[in-house]
């Protein structure tokens, strides 16, 4: 499966025949009842593929990806000095030309992704069709 979904983007919104809306969504993404959505973890944690809710106490919407722990600025800074192991790097095949991208996007970036999950679940945003182990992370 082959699958794009934006998450910093304005989209139309029809609410009813008169009522015309437009909603932006910065780090979230649309997840409209039966939609298909993913919830990345990170190159080295499980993703998450869902189904939308259609929850309007949510805007019809659910989160881009886990969320980060530790700032890009902080690893570009400082995370070449770490070791892979406290990156989380550890067994984790990314293929990238850019060196830097592997360090600022690595798995110690990020939260844990199962209680983002778990907190869309119980607020009624999605419900889990299948947790996906990453095998291989392409990054440009
Ligand atoms: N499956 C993967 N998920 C990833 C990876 N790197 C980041 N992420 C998740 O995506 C969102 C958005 O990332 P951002 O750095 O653009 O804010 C983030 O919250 C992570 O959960 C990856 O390599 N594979
Ligand atoms: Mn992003």
């Amino acid at each position: 499966m082959v699958y794009d979904l934006p998450h910093n983007i304005t989209l139309p919104q029809q609410e009813s025949a008169q009522i015309h809306r437009w909603i932006t969504r910065k780090g979230a993404c649309p997840a409209y009842a039966e939609q298909p959505v993913i919830i990345p973890g990170s190159m080295g944690t499980p993703s998450y593929l869902v189904v939308g809710k259609g929850n309007p106490a949510f805007l019809w919407s659910a989160s881009h990806g886990a969320g980060r722990l530790r700032s890009r600025f902080e690893l570009s800074r400082r995370g070449a000095g770490y070791s892979e192991e406290t990156l989380g790097l550890t067994g984790v095949d990314c293929i990238t030309l850019r060196e830097e991208r592997r360090i600022e996007e690595a798995p110690v970036a990020y939260k844990p992704i199962q209680p983002v999950i778990e907190a869309q679940v119980k607020a009624e945003m999605v419900s889990v069709v299948a947790r996906l182990r990453p095998i291989l992370t392409f990054k440009a």
